[in-house]
């Protein structure tokens, strides 16, 4: 058997699926979609840069629902709130469940990771319950004075090489999520834990990237021998395996030394494995603590990232924003010559409206993750059926006019509440969309605003943000440019931080 001959079966695969869709009785049509080939649907026009983007346009032409076929996966795009909260939300128990990748979960194993086990395993339960509990409002508590003392390093990195916000934004982001995680403390910008999931994050990318296995079009290929020509795919497979198995156990296996030596900083590992109720920790709910140790980092580094950048290209865009919020954080504490604490934050309306706003002007996640269909289901007169991948497009959502009027505007102060207003005309709140839907919603959502809110509030109360300027000191207007990916980053950021005041450096000073 060699490479041609495997190309061809999996050509004959897609047509038989093919011929089966189409002369299977179904009683109603697919959503409206453009027009693809015979075997390979509409995988020539999948949008490579910001899809987000195109599926917006794309609904001018087709309406809020869009379906697309790659190979013989069906696809659905819900452009708009409507449809989101009538299936994601409201069928929740049939739109829940994650695609299947015949390399990714089964070849590779990740089938039990948290982002990728199907919402019918009996895990998923159990990791939702320990994810819920770890990071629940009472629990970021806990964690409020590692918020705050990461926030303080974040600005005495600010303060000595303004220059190098992305980096430092970086490691803010990888410090919190690792000391949360596991109680480890982050070693400098070569820290090996970060390096090493870093790492992971890329493979994992590589092996679970759409259409590029052709295993996934045509699973029965996962049984040919190893050494047979074209099962390249096989072993790259086992490569990715035991590299991923073993970044998920090595900071874990770490946690648990610590915990052995009775010197451990409390995480959501340690607070897992030493419940509070005492019951002791059996090897099955160890494995499930690992696996949701593991997606702590794949889930709260790179979002927060991503909104901490947007937030300061548009306090570099927006002045007078920067002023409101920091004349209340100047009310707020400057009798106390202190930083802002998580406990301050309820007395912040300006800063919470900040967050809310980035979060619907740059949307973190713009489609979410996909859901995929359990069962067959019906909605608005067209068929959608079992195992169709479905995204939400959350950018669309956040950037709808009738619901946020100017949205391309960055004004916090659309979510200041009005009393002169009624009710009604009040906008939506971005962070309803922001963590996605359903059963699936995320559950890292309060400890990620409470950090993103510390962080910000402490960085206006130091510094001031401003677009950055040439050597005669001209404003320099600059292009921003967005990566694409299933998070979304401002690749070139460039602003001027500079501390506010003589008092701005005294409070850094305290701590150094
Ligand atoms: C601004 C920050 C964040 C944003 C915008 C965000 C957004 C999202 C979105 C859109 C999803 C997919 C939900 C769906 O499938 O409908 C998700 C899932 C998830 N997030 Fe977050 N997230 C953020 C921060 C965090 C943090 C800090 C953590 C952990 C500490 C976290 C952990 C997770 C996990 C574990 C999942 C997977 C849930 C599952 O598949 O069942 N996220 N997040």
């Amino acid at each position: 058997m060699d490479a041609s001959f495997l190309l061809s079966g999996a050509a004959c695969a897609v047509l038989l699926a093919l011929l089966y869709h189409r002369f299977s009785r179904t009683r109603l049509p697919y959503p409206p979609g453009p027009p693809g080939k015979l075997l390979t649907g509409n995988w020539h026009q999948l949008p490579q840069v910001q899809p987000w983007l195109a599926y917006t346009s794309w609904a001018t032409q087709y309406g809020p629902l869009v379906h697309m076929r790659i190979l013989n996966q069906h696809m659905l795009i819900l452009n708009t709130l409507p449809p989101v909260l009538d299936l994601l939300d409201a069928r929740s128990a049939l739109y829940s469940d994650r695609p299947f990748s015949t390399m990714y979960h089964a070849l590779v194993g990740r089938a039990m990771a948290v982002f990728s086990i199907s919402s019918l395993h009996p895990r998923f339960r159990r990791y939702r319950r320990l994810l819920h509990t770890g990071l629940s409002p009472r629990a970021t508590s806990g964690y409020a004075s590692l918020i705050e003392a990461e926030a303080r390093t974040l600005g005495a990195g600010l303060r000595d090489r303004p220059r190098d916000v992305a980096a430092h934004v970086r490691r803010n982001a990888g410090a919190v999520i690792m000391k949360l995680t596991y109680g480890w403390t982050v070693q400098g910008d070569e820290d090996y834990f970060v390096k090493l999931i870093e790492e992971a994050f890329v493979v994992g990318k590589k092996a679970n990237a759409m259409g590029a296995w052709m295993v996934d079009a045509v699973p029965a290929m996962r049984h040919i021998p190893d050494w047979f020509p074209g099962a390249y795919f096989k072993r790259r497979a086992h490569e990715f395996r035991e590299f991923l198995s073993l970044t998920d156990s090595a900071p874990f296996e770490w946690a648990k030394t610590q915990l052995a030596t009775e010197k451990y900083t409390e995480s959501f590992t340690s607070r897992h494995l030493r419940p509070e109720d005492g019951h002791s920790v059996d090897a099955e709910e160890e494995d499930a603590i690992k696996w949701c140790s593991a997606a702590l980092y794949v889930g709260g580094a790179d979002t927060t990232v991503s909104a901490l950048t947007s937030f300061f290209y548009a306090m570099s865009l927006y002045p007078d924003v920067q002023k409101r919020a920091q004349a209340e954080l100047d009310a707020l504490l400057s009798s106390e010559h202190r930083l802002p604490r998580v406990a301050d934050l309820p007395y912040l309306p300006h800063t919470q409206a900040i967050v809310k706003e980035v979060l619907r002007w740059a949307p973190v996640a713009p489609l979410g993750l996909p859901h995929c269909l359990t069962d067959n289901d019906t909605y608005m007169d067209y068929s959608i059926p079992k195992g169709t991948v479905v995204f939400a497009n959350i950018w669309a959502i956040m950037h709808d006019p009738e619901r946020y009027p100017d949205p391309f505007r960055f004004d916090p102060e659309r979510f200041i509440p009005d009393p002169s207003k009624s009710a009604i005309s009040e906008q939506p709140d971005p962070r309803k969309f922001a963590f996605g839907f359903g059963r699936r919603i995320c559950p890292g959502a309060h400890f990620a605003e409470t950090s993103l809110q510390l962080n910000i509030a402490t960085i206006l109360t130091l510094f001031d943000i401003s677009k950055p300027t040439d050597d005669e000191g001209r404003e320099i207007e600059s292009e921003v440019e967005w990566s694409t990916g299933v998070t979304t980053h401002i690749l070139n950021l460039a602003c001027d931080v500079k501390l506010r005041s003589p008092e701005a450096a005294a409070l850094l000073a305290q701590d150094d």
